[in-house]
């Protein structure tokens, strides 16, 4: 269906964001034939090692974004973090390239205003309770109307940067502050949203091919200060709850559109299943499929953003995920403890290759397969508290 990676009948992908997720996706590309090309705001980003070419742009200039691609000129465009120039992703559509899965998804999902406008406002979802907020008197405000505890997250940013809890009044400003020193891009717009006590948080990983709409078996996590530490797949929930998350992701992604894996992150409370957010990509929480799908999320996501046909998802074993991630800042450093992680069973690792470190960056998982996922989490756990980054004092 295409010739050879670097010939002019190759089908080219390029991705936007080459992080860790990124790199599975290159991955699977080339393990179909497709020419890659990685891009990010660094160099020697995860995805980056992995692709045929790579290029290092601010990935938030438009100017900068058009260029890049229409020199490039790929069959496909697939964003893999948020921090993008969509309205540039937008005129690129007009001008007929195609943006996974669609200009309009990577626009709404990139900040949270748009996509929770879109599912609370104009889908009639259930979420919970919501303000925006330019300046701190209109944050004190929505803390007043929402009330304590509630969470505060700059409208664009993602893996809890700049994420914290509000428990009373006079912790709004330095919520304020920590928002606007985590934020991905520039400018104070905040989300406040009413505290969730949740029984537990689910990932819906959700596919749109075209066989149409299949979803994977819910994935459980836990989250520290806003991202996530641990995974495991299947979570078990009952039917009802399960018709009802199905049937909340079904809902967000046919209102999306396009091909592709969504991660639909849903809270399950005693009064139902509340949406989250929903990322048009591949989800960290998901890396565990890697250990448990026939299909993996990143096989998945290639697959149908490449047009073809998708069975249904077969797990092949409960499993579960941890994550190492770094303390401090720097560059001289190395990833200790693989071995001794490998020996626990059925067990993978996961080393991302970043370049630098800095304090709370994800720098590898451990994937760990079982009979149930009890002993799964386990595992998974103990061997991320084998794997540990060393700093190089001499180097620093
Ligand atoms: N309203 C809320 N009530 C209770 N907990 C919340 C609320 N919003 C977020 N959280 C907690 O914080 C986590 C991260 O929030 P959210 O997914 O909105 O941030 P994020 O930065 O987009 O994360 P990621 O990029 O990893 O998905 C959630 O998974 C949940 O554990
Ligand atoms: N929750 C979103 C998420 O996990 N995204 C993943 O993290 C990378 C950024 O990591 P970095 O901040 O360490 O560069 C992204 O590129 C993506 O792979
Ligand atoms: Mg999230």
């Amino acid at each position: 269906m295409w010739g050879a990676p670097f010939s002019t009948q190759s089908r080219k992908l390029l991705l936007l964001g080459s992080g860790e997720l990124g790199k599975e996706v290159i991955i699977e590309a080339q393990r179909l034939g497709v020419e890659t090309v990685a891009v990010d705001r660094y160099e020697a980003a995860p995805a980056m090692g992995v692709a045929h070419r790579s290029h290092v742009i601010d990935m938030l200039d438009a100017e900068a974004l058009k260029k890049l691609i229409r020199a490039e000129k790929p069959d496909l465009i697939v964003p893999e973090i948020e921090a993008i120039a969509t309205h540039a992703l937008q005129e690129l559509e007009e001008e007929g390239f195609l943006v996974v899965p669609t200009a309009r998804a990577a626009r709404l999902t990139m900040d949270r205003e748009g996509i929770r406008r879109l599912v609370a406002e104009e889908l009639g979802l259930p979420t919970a309770g919501y303000r925006f907020a330019d300046s701190l008197d209109e944050l004190r405000q929505a803390v007043e109307i929402l009330g304590t505890p509630c969470v505060i997250k700059p409208i664009m940013s993602s893996s809890g940067k700049g994420q914290s809890i509000c428990r009373k009044l006079e912790d709004a400003e330095s919520c304020w502050n920590t928002a606007l020193e985590g934020a991905r891009a520039k400018g104070t717009r905040v989300i406040v949203e009413a505290f969730v006590t949740f029984e537990s948080e689910i990932t819906l990983l959700t596919v749109r091919s075209v066989s149409g709409t299949i979803f994977c078996p819910p994935i459980g996590h836990i989250q520290k200060d806003g991202d996530y530490v641990e995974s495991w797949q299947p979570h078990h929930m009952s039917a009802a709850q399960l018709a009802e998350a199905e049937g909340i992701a079904r809902a967000v992604t046919d209102q999306l559109g396009g091909f592709g894996i969504f991660g639909v992150e849903l809270f399950l409370t005693d009064h139902g299943v509340l949406f989250s957010e929903v990322s048009p990509r591949p989800h960290d929480t998901g890396m565990v499929t890697m250990v448990t799908q026939d299909l993996s999320e990143f096989a998945l996501h290639v697959r149908a953003i490449l047009g073809f046909p998708l069975d249904p998802v077969h797990l092949l074993s409960p499993g579960a995920s941890a994550t190492l991630k770094a303390e401090t800042a720097g560059q001289a450093f190395r990833v200790t403890g693989i071995g001794e992680a490998l020996a626990l069973p059925r067990t993978q690792v996961r080393v991302f290759g970043k370049p630098e470190i800095r304090p709370g960056r994800r720098m590898a998982v451990a994937l760990s397969a079982a009979e149930d996922v009890e002993i799964a989490r386990t595992a998974a756990k103990q061997a991320a508290s084998m794997l540990k980054v060393e700093v190089i004092e001499d180097e620093q």
